[in-house]
């Protein structure tokens, strides 16, 4: 069984971020910038955005931090949003998912400049992912690809089943897997699916993103199969300094025999997010100066 580690993976994206970038400051003489919006305090959130601004400073970006209450109206977001929106010095937002409830996401979400919509969340980015052209990807997706692309998996003809219906994993990851050049059979599983079972045991790569800790059991997988978990499951650990311990949506140890590749959770998919997250804010700013140079 072969270990897909995405910190090898994105060790590698963030060395070409780093070349690329001191290009981009040299030619340009300001760096790429991303604004990052929280609302809330969802601890898994504010490290995430943690690790963002983390990472924006280890490449020289320029990093934006917006913290906002767990009771910010949605005229207050949306009017930041039109803030950055129309600050030439910001190339890419984001707003941290998942909202405090009372917020509409999908409205807050459409706020966002498409040009400046470095999450691939917006309608226009996955419209067009949808018909195959140049976009901002969603991260994790995103992030899977270029997993599959460094370690020469091949997805010709084989049959992806994703289990996971969500805008910013399932659906995605569907699209890009279909799409020319990537050539899958894809089969998208959800909670409602019959046999779910039987669908997942006749699968060449499976993608699991439902968000259930350790869903994935040995009866469910075909030998040999590539396994991709997408899940992150903090899950009550006592023993741990802080106080959790983190699962996939895969019982790895169960499973790993059976496979003939495998993400771990920690250090799989996830660690990827971010690396693409920086890849997709050099393209929006890369963009917005060539669009300020017509
Ligand atoms: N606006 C967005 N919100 C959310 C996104 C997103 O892409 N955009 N994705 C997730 C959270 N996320 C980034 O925001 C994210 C998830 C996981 C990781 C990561 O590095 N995971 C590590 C473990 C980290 C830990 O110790 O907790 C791993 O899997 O090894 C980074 C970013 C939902 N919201």
């Amino acid at each position: 069984m072969q270990l897909l580690t995405g910190k090898e993976v994105s060790d590698a994206v963030f060395e070409d971020l780093e070349k690329q970038t001191s290009q981009f400051i040299a030619k340009h003489g300001f760096a790429p910038t991303l604004a990052v919006i929280l609302v809330g305090n969802d601890p898994a959130s504010q490290s995430y955005v943690k690790s963002k601004k983390k990472a924006c400073i280890s490449l020289g970006f320029g990093h934006r931090d917006y913290e906002l209450a767990e009771d910010t109206t949605q005229e207050v977001l949306l009017d930041l949003v039109k803030e950055l929106n129309a600050d030439a010095t910001v190339h890419g937002i984001l707003v941290q998912l998942p909202l405090p409830k009372g917020l509409d996401e999908n409205l807050i979400i459409e706020s966002i400049d498409s040009k400046k919509d470095v999450d691939g969340f917006h309608p226009i980015n996955v419209g067009k992912l949808l018909i195959g052209l140049p976009c901002f990807v969603s991260c994790t997706p995103k992030g899977v690809l270029e997993m599959l692309d460094f370690y020469h998996i091949e997805t010709k003809g084989k049959h992806a089943v994703i289990i996971g219906r969500s805008n910013i994993v399932g659906k995605p990851m569907a699209a890009l897997l279909i799409q020319k050049g990537r050539d899958a059979t894809v089969t998208i599983c959800h909670s409602k699916t019959e046999n779910l079972k039987e669908i997942v045991n006749t699968a060449d790569i499976i993608i699991a993103a439902m968000g259930k800790p350790l869903f994935i059991t040995p009866d469910m997988v075909k030998k040999g199969a590539i396994i991709i978990d997408v899940g992150i499951n903090r899950v009550e650990d006592p023993t741990r300094k802080r106080g959790y311990r983190l699962v996939g949506d895969v019982d790895f140890e169960q499973v790993k025999d059976i496979c003939s590749a495998i993400t771990p959770v920690p250090g799989g998919v996830g660690v990827m997010t971010i690396a693409m997250l920086m890849k997709n804010t050099l393209q929006a700013a890369i963009q917005l100066a060539h669009e300020d140079t017509k």
